[in-house]
């Protein structure tokens, strides 16, 4: 039985859909174990508390060494695999080398990834280009921004009065999909 845990900023809105996956045995062999948050505000700590996931708020602004906390909250809580569902900061080397990370981007990287391209600026800026197709990429997490290996993409077309509202509401959709298979795959 693999665990998992879940880093999120925000919503963690994946999160509902993973306990429905596994309570309806669409994901098996997976458990999940952990929510972890750098926002003491993040309705994801309510998600878990609804779920009764155990969680943790780990702030650098609090927090003297986060990266080594957030290490040793994984480590304690033998974690096998963690999935970034709208996590807002960079995972530090010595968690991308020692555990499987991996994330959801809501874009087809290479394109509109790195330093600033999260949440609702992913859109406006796929909006601004005029692009015709935007979609999700689940990657692995190395020690840079959205550049490790590529695991699945799905691609949906974007509306002649498409807005990054609009955009981001599908996209989401998308997402729930996709980190879905995304697990499928490095389960097999
Ligand atoms: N080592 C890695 N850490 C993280 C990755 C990654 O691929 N490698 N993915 C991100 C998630 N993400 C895109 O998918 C992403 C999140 C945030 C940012 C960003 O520019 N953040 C700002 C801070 C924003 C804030 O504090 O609210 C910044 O770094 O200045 C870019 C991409 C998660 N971690
Ligand atoms: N670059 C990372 C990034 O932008 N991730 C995105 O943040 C959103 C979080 O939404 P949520 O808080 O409602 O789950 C999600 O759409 C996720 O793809």
């Amino acid at each position: 039985m693999m665990n998992l845990a879940i880093l999120a900023s925000h919503n963690g809105s994946t999160l509902d859909t993973l306990h429905s996956a596994i309570a309806n045995g669409i994901l098996q062999n997976i458990t999940l174990s952990l929510v972890i948050s750098n926002n003491t505000d993040a309705k994801v700590l309510l998600k878990a508390k609804k779920y009764n996931i155990t969680a943790h708020v780990i702030n650098a602004n609090n927090t003297p060494d986060p990266d080594k906390v957030l290490y040793t909250v994984l480590k304690n809580a033998k974690i096998d695999i963690i999935l970034l569902a709208g996590y807002m900061k960079k995972i530090p080397p010595a968690i991308t080398q020692n555990f499987k990370v991996i994330n959801s981007h809501p874009a087809l990287l290479p394109k509109f990834g790195g330093k600033g391209m999260y949440g609702r600026h992913v859109h406006e800026a796929v909006i601004a280009a005029n692009e015709s197709l935007s979609g999700v990429t689940v990657h692995e997490v190395n020690e840079n921004y959205d550049e490790g290996r590529i695991i699945l993409q799905k691609s949906l077309k974007i509306a002649k009065d498409e807005t990054a509202e609009s955009l981001e509401k599908r996209i989401k959709e998308l997402e729930k999909i996709a980190v879905i298979e995304g697990l499928q795959q490095c389960l097999k």
